[in-house]
């Protein structure tokens, strides 16, 4: 309030309110002519407190100023005022003598002229009330901002538990997510683990089986032996008795027919010449015993009784023979076996006792030991015989010489019978021989069918022998097919042991590791070069080292046949990763010459192309198949390592020394190439030209090791923003393919200057990869990344956040022996190391937030949808 002085001719209080002048005028005359204030309510008027003035009953007009805000409260009710100005927060008195001459008029007409020292008390009293309503007005405006400020405060604080509530409620999502995960990958693994032990368990099974088995067939061969033993013994016991039951029988019935012989010649002689009694060689006593009478007291009229009952003795003897032999023959019936059975059956027996023999010692001494005593025999036996022979042989010539009598006839005939039971055990220890010695050699028999038959008519025992040998083959054959059984259900269990484990691993996050073996080179053949390295399996190769065979496990091993496609087919499945977010890196290692850049690139003419053109495709194709999901943005650099310094393939000519590439990581941990130039592409076609603009301007040169030597490491990323159609989420993936240069010695690739630099530079970096592999495997704490700019492009695949693959190529020839075995050392190395694979996720909000940072940063205008 500002009063002017009372000698002011006209004095004006004016009104405002929060700055807002709102009209309320109080004109004082000068005191000299009439001390009075003048005022000029412009508003209602107020009745001043203690109504004093006579304001309130002068029927002075009444000017209603300017409108105040309407938010504004009644001060009336709240002070319990008169309603006076109740908009008013601050009043001024203005000196104003310039007020235009219509309102001065006006004014003039509705003036009231209040004693000086009235106006003076009301002005007073006015201001005081101003005051009063100043401080109530400050204090309502603090008040005011004190509830705004609470009100604001309580708003954040809403918003912020809000949002609090928001993560929370995302949070908890997450972790119910990650903890059904984590169950799913803990079932998983234990499913896996159960397998496992199962599958163990079953091997054991399985080997102690196998164990039991063979401890039963060696069982069962001794026993066999045994028994073939006892069979022989019992065979051969029956048969000597045979032969001698044979022998006295054949010896009888000569002496029989001698009689016969000589009755006959007496009947003859009878009428002519008296019977003269003989002396009976002492066989025939045996017969004279039996007639109960001496030859001088026989009656010539009972010769011919006698003779009919010698007679029937002797058919009786005949029959009996006879029937002893059709009892023999009936009691060995023919053999069920055919000759040829028989044939495959004793060469079956020869195989099986030879195995036996070559495998057990004692069998092997036992055999031995046969065939001295064997030797022995046969020598004891042709020597009898040949002996025998001769004694035949003189006896011949003696009787040639000499009148034969009864006793020569006798020695004679002993001497025949002797002689044809040596040549039957010559026979017999010459076919023992010859079975002894296949079977020490395993050769098959050369006995001919009769010779088969005789052994096989001879007897029982050989019957049961031949059964036996049948029932054994029969049992060799049903544990044959079972061990193939077993060997195949083995077989099926460890690759699917393997699978199960590669899985695990995989989920563990370990970096997969391929072996391929390349096909011979020409040159290698050329050079007469040996295969050492080779496939065993799906999993296993093995490598013929100085010091014996070496074995290494991969996740796939792929030989020389394997195909491009056969490659690729597990690799669909990281592309696809890739798509959704994580951050795959596709990495070839290996020897100069060893097939990386086949493998990667493909060969020349692209008939086989490699990994890189196929994930090209591969990257596409998924793109269209899920289109009405996902819009994603596909965008590549391409450079190359050379000497030590980045290139851009796509930038060419002089541009490409001057530009500057740097490896950078972002916040998460991502490589990316600074000063690289990345482009754009909406089709495999045109990604694929791109590629092969890059490798037009990469190094090649032909070394004595290859004609198309890379000499510098090829680096392809490509970046793949993913954009979910349905919950506007975004995903960032990146496809890193490295076609590395190889190892080499300058030895053997001939380099040469600057080839020599490159090779010097090509190792260096190798060798840097080489460290960074052994410290991640060892788990050091310090990894030396930084040691060259290949490991530095290579640190989110090796040890990072990727889901990593590694190629490992080798030549399969001999004379790389050295460095293939450093390769698949290496690569065992690289399978140990676990990489913590991430995917690169983002929300709608976070994208369209970043989206916005990007535009205002360019420069450009925001929208409020944006927003
Ligand atoms: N699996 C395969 N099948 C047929 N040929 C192959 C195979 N792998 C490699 N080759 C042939 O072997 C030769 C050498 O292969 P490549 O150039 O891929 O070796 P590299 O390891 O890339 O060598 P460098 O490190 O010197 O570049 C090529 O002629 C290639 O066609």
């Amino acid at each position: 309030m500002y009063v002017n002085s009372p000698g002011t001719e006209n004095v004006s209080l004016s009104l405002t309110f929060l700055g807002k002048k709102v009209g309320r005028h109080c004109s004082v005359a000068p005191a000299s002519k009439q001390r009075a204030w003048e005022i000029n309510a412009r508003s209602p008027c107020p009745e001043p407190p203690g109504g004093s003035l006579g304001i309130g009953h002068a029927p002075a007009p009444v000017r209603v100023g300017e409108e105040l805000p309407g938010s504004v409260p009644d001060l009336r009710e709240e002070t319990n005022q008169p309603r006076s100005c109740p908009v008013v927060h601050n009043t001024h008195l203005d000196l104003n003598t310039g007020t235009n001459p219509e309102m001065r008029a006006e004014m003039m007409d509705s003036r009231i002229y209040i004693p000086y020292e009235s106006a003076e008390l009301c002005i007073m009293q006015i201001a005081g009330d101003m005051q009063t309503m100043k401080c109530k007005h400050r204090e309502m405006v603090q008040e005011l901002e004190e509830n705004y400020e609470i009100a604001s405060r309580e708003n954040q604080e809403r918003t912020v538990q809000t949002i609090r509530s928001y993560y929370q409620n995302k949070l908890n999502a997450l972790k119910r997510i990650l903890d059904l995960y984590q169950e799913k990958v803990e079932r998983k693994n234990s499913h896996c683990e159960e397998r496992i032990n199962s599958v163990s368990r079953k091997n054991e099974t399985l080997l102690e089986d196998l164990r039991a088995e063979k401890k039963k067939c060696r069982e069962e061969a001794l026993q066999w032996q045994r028994e073939k033993n006892k069979m022989l013994e019992l065979f051969s016991t029956r048969l000597d008795l045979l032969h001698s039951h044979q022998a006295s029988t054949l010896q009888e019935l000569q002496l029989a027919r001698q009689e016969v012989g000589k009755v006959q010649e007496m009947l003859k002689n009878s009428p002519q010449e008296e019977v003269q009694p003989q002396v009976l060689p002492t066989e025939a006593g045996v017969l004279q015993t039996e007639l109960g009478c001496s030859d001088t007291e026989l009656p010539l009229e009972g010769a011919q009784a006698r003779l009919e009952e010698l007679k029937e003795s002797l058919y009786k003897r005949e029959r009996e023979i006879t029937e002893l032999l059709d009892a023999e023959q009936t009691a060995i019936p023919p053999i069920p076996v055919a000759q040829p059975s028989c044939a495959v059956l004793l060469h079956a027996v020869v195989e099986k006792s030879h195995h036996i023999c070559s495998k057990v010692s004692e069998a092997r001494l036992l055999l031995d030991n046969m065939l001295e005593d064997n030797c022995v025999a046969l020598s004891l036996a042709r020597e009898k015989l040949d002996h025998m022979s001769q004694m035949t042989v003189n006896d011949s010539n003696r009787k040639e010489e000499d009148t034969p009598d009864l006793e020569w006839m006798d020695s004679s005939d002993e001497c025949a019978s002797n002689v044809q039971l040596l040549q039957e055990t010559v026979r017999e220890c010459e076919i023992a021989q010859m079975a002894l010695d296949c079977i020490r050699v395993g050769a098959s028999p050369s006995l001919s069918a009769p010779d088969l038959e005789g052994i096989l008519a001879k007897g029982e025992g050989v019957k049961s022998v031949c059964q036996q040998f049948l029932l054994l083959q029969d049992q060799l054959k049903q544990l044959r097919e079972e061990k193939l059984q077993v060997i195949e259900n083995y077989t099926s269990e460890r690759i699917m042991r393997k699978k199960y484990y590669n899985l695990v691993n995989d989920m563990k996050g370990k970096i997969r590791v391929y072996c391929r073996i390349r096909p011979m080179s020409w040159a290698e053949t050329a050079q007469g070069g040996a295969i050492v390295v080779e496939r065993l399996d799906q999993y296993s190769v093995s490598v013929v080292t100085l010091r014996g065979l070496r074995e290494f496990q991969f996740d796939q091993v792929f030989s020389g046949e394997s195909s491009q496609e056969d490659v690729f087919q597990d690799i669909n499945r990281l592309i696809q990763s890739s798509i959704d977010g994580y951050n795959v890196c596709i990495f070839a290692y290996g020897q100069t010459g060893s097939g990386k850049t086949f493998s990667m690139v493909g060969d020349r003419d692209q008939r086989n192309p490699g990994i890189m053109p196929r994930a090209f495709n591969a990257i596409f194709d998924i793109i269209q198949e899920n289109g009405t999901k996902f819009e994603c943005k596909v965008s590549a650099y391409m450079l190359e390592l050379y000497n030590d310094r980045l290139q851009d393939l796509f930038v060419g000519g002089a541009d490409a020394q001057s530009r500057r590439v740097e490896i950078k990581r972002n916040r998460k941990g991502l490589v990316f190439a600074q000063g690289a130039e990345t482009k754009e592409a909406s089709s495999a076609g045109e990604l694929f030209a791109m590629f092969q603009q890059a490798c037009a301007s990469r190094h090649i040169t032909a070394t004595k090791m290859n004609v198309e030597s890379s000499r510098s490491h090829l680096i392809i990323g490509i970046m793949l923003e993913s954009r979910n159609l349905t919950n506007g989420s975004v995903s960032f993936g990146k496809l890193s393919l490295v076609d590395l240069a190889g190892s080499e010695r300058a030895a053997k690739t001939g380099a040469r200057d600057d080839q020599l630099k490159e090779a010097t530079s090509i190792n260096k970096s190798l060798s840097a990869l080489g460290d960074v592999i052994s410290a991640l495997s060892l788990e050091l704490s310090h990894i030396p990344y930084r040691n060259s700019k290949l490991t530095q492009i290579m640190q989110d695949s090796l040890g990072g956040n990727a889901k990593t693959l590694m190629i490992v190529n080798v030549s399969p020839c001999d004379c790389n022996l050295e460095e293939t075995l450093t390769s698949l050392i290496y690569a065992t190395r690289v399978k140990a190391i676990t990489n913590n694979a991430q995917r690169n996720l983002e929300s709608k909000e976070i994208a369209q937030l970043k989206e916005v940072i990007l535009k205002l940063k360019a420069g450009q205008p925001v929208e409020d949808v944006d927003v």
